[in-house]
Order: C-alpha cells, then structure tokens, then sequence
C-alpha cells in the first residue's frame, strides 16, 4: 500500500499526496525547478541543502537514475515534489528507479499533488517556508511547524556541506559531454594550478577545469586567504553553494585577501561572495531562478546565452561599489548575471556554465578564466 504524504506551507496551505521516497519528516524552503530532464543533479547539487524542491515538469523519474550522473556523494535537498513519478525507467544507463533512490538516500519526497497550483502560489507569494511529511498528518500541527521553521535568511548552510579536508580532484567530463572546442591541455606539472574553494560544489565544476587541463586542489570553504596562497596557485576558483551568501562572512574575509593577488572566477554562490568581498550587498529573490532554459546576456559581447540556474539570492544592482561592472544580465527580470572587477582579475555568473543539467551555451567562460590565468 502506497503510504501518504502531506505538504504545508506557512501560509496554511496543505497538499495531500503519495510518499515516493523515505518516511519522515522534513522542513525547509519549498521552491520549484522548472528544468524539463536532470532531477539527478539537481538532488545532489548540494546548493539544494535547506530546500524542499517541487518539479513543475508533470512527470519526473523517466529515465531512473545512476552513479554517473551526479553533483556530490550524495542528495543535499531536504525533500523532494514531483506532480508524477514514472513507473517506468526506460534508459540503457539505468540502474535504479528515482523512488528506490531517495528511500535509500532516506530523502522524504511526494507525488500526486497539483503542482501547478503549489508553483502558481510560490510564484505570487515568493518562497514559502514549508513541511513535508509522512509521520505526521495533521494539517494544523504541519502548518505550525512550517511557521516555526527557520528558512534561509541568516543561516550559513555552507558547513552543512563543504568538505573539512583538502583533496586533489582527477576527474574529467564524462564521455557523455561534448566539449564544443573547449579542451586545452592535458594536466601535467607544468599545468596551471587551481585552487578550488568548495562552498557545496558540484562535481562538474572541478571535471571542466581538469578537461581544460588544469591541475585542481578542493580546499574546504572555510580556508583562509593564507592557506590559499600558501599553494602559490595559479587561479582561484569560488564555488556554488546553499543558502544566504551574507552569513558566510568567513569566505568574504578570504576573498578579500586574494583580490588583486590572484586571478578569481565564482559561479552562484561564489559570485555572490566575491561581490560582497567587493563591496556590494546581497539580497533575497521573491522566488528565484531555478531551471535550464534562463535567457541571459553578455553584454560585453551582446549575445544571449541560455543557462542552467539555482539561485534564490542576488547582487543589489543599486549596492555595486564603483570597482565592479555588470557584465551579464537576465533577461526574465534584469537581475544581475554576472560581474567583473575593473582592475583586479576577477569575475563571477550568476548562474551554471558547468550545465550539469543544462544547456551548454555558456562554457566559454571556463575559456575566459584559462585566459585570465595564462595572462
Ligand atoms: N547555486 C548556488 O550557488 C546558490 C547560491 C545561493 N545559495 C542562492 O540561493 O542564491
């Protein structure tokens, strides 16, 4: 027998569905993905940690799931919510269903809601607070604990997930990824080094870097500027990460020391970090970018890119101190994308140019940074 769930969010709304994943019961920030295909890396992208996830695309779990195909060792979300999840996996790389998959990772997750009408309502109200359960199914009780919840702002969810050691990373892309003219040299000593601060990174991430072929060193989010420059690297590389980026004013302290000192590239979360490090301030979006159709342009070349997002904070445009210039702009609501320094050599998106799911428009930044490395 299919077992219930139930979702509550804080403005007293309760969705009655089926558990497809582990019992028990999870709170976090209910948010929705509008990416059509990648739930895998979407589970593990550990940006996710603190989040319950609600995909819109109605049926999810189609082509099950497999140990290639992730972000991080394991899923960080902290529940899952699908309108559909397919009886029936149909992919040669198929190793296991997704509903096998989260019990095992012991992920709470629900299907058999309308999730059009929940997005609907995070779409007009923002981001709510919410609970998901299958121990619990009072709707009074579940909305009271979605009120009590915490939710992102204020939390540094970054010690959740970023690794405590230092670790050299090997991997290239899969075989799967075309590279589109992106491969350089393959690392040996003479390689650029790169010191990659891990505030939750996913894996791709470090897999282009190698692909360009450089030598990678992880070190934990929590290395001071010195332990960074104690390496002597070549560039610096700012992760992706969860939660609100201004408590995790240990990184900015960092990124502060390494400014001018060595070239820097952030994605998400480590482009939110390298902009307060200069200055500016952060802020919390009413329901975020999260999905692999974002429309987004370059304005230093003009052309629109489609990429890959996770985000549900941003850069104030009216907080940019003077040394940062807005390099990259959404075309859904004009929010910052991405920005560069004006005389240090450092810049930062927004969004995902590792795709991992996601189009593979915007790989060409990997190429800017080789250059900004190999001048
Ligand atoms: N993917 C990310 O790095 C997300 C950054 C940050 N946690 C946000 O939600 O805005």
């Amino acid at each position: 027998m299919p077992s219930t769930a139930k979702l509550a969010l804080e403005d007293g709304a309760v969705f009655t569905g089926v558990s497809i994943g582990a019992d028990g019961e999870v709170d976090g920030e209910v948010c929705f993905n509008t990416s059509m295909t990648g739930y895998q890396e979407i589970l593990t992208d550990p940006s996710y940690c603190g989040q319950i996830v609600t995909m819109t695309y109605p049926q999810i779990g189609n082509y099950g799931v497999n140990a290639e195909d992730v972000e991080s060792e394991k899923p960080h979300l902290r529940g899952f919510v699908v309108r559909e999840h397919s009886r029936i996996q149909s992919n040669f790389r198929c190793e296991s269903s997704l509903s096998e998959y989260l019990k095992q990772h012991n992920i709470v997750a629900i299907e058999s809601i309308d999730t059009r009408a929940l997005v609907r309502r995070l779409r007009s109200q923002g981001s709510m607070r919410g609970v998901l359960s299958t121990t619990d199914l009072d709707d009074a009780s579940l909305v009271a604990r979605a009120k009590a919840s915490p939710g992102l702002v204020g939390r540094d969810l970054v010690r959740e997930v970023a690794p405590q050691q230092a670790a050299a990373w090997s991997e290239p892309l899969s075989t799967w990824t075309r590279l589109d003219g992106l491969q350089h040299s393959s690392a040996d000593d003479s390689a650029p080094h790169v010191a990659a601060l891990d505030f939750g990174m996913k894996w791709n991430i470090p897999r282009h870097l190698v692909n360009m072929g450089c030598r990678v060193t992880i070190l934990p989010g929590s290395a001071t500027a010195a332990d960074v420059l104690a390496l002597n690297p070549d560039g610096v590389f700012l992760s992706n990460g969860p939660g609100d980026p201004e408590p995790v004013a240990y990184a900015v302290e960092t990124i502060r020391g390494l400014l001018g000192k060595k070239p820097i590239f952030g994605i998400c979360l480590g482009h939110q970090l390298l902009s307060l490090a200069c200055g500016a301030k952060t802020f919390k979006m009413k329901f975020g970018h999260r999905g692999a159709n974002q429309p987004v342009q370059d304005l230093t070349t003009g052309k629109v890119e489609i990429t890959s997002q996770n985000h549900g904070f941003a850069v104030d445009a009216d907080s940019l101190p003077a040394d940062l210039e807005v390099t990259h702009l959404s075309l859904n609501d004009q929010t910052i994308e991405g920005v560069q320094h004006r005389s240090a050599p450092a810049f930062s998106v927004q969004y995902h140019p590792e795709a991992s799911a996601g189009p593979h428009d915007s790989h060409y930044l990997f190429d800017r940074f080789w250059r900004m490395i190999k001048n």
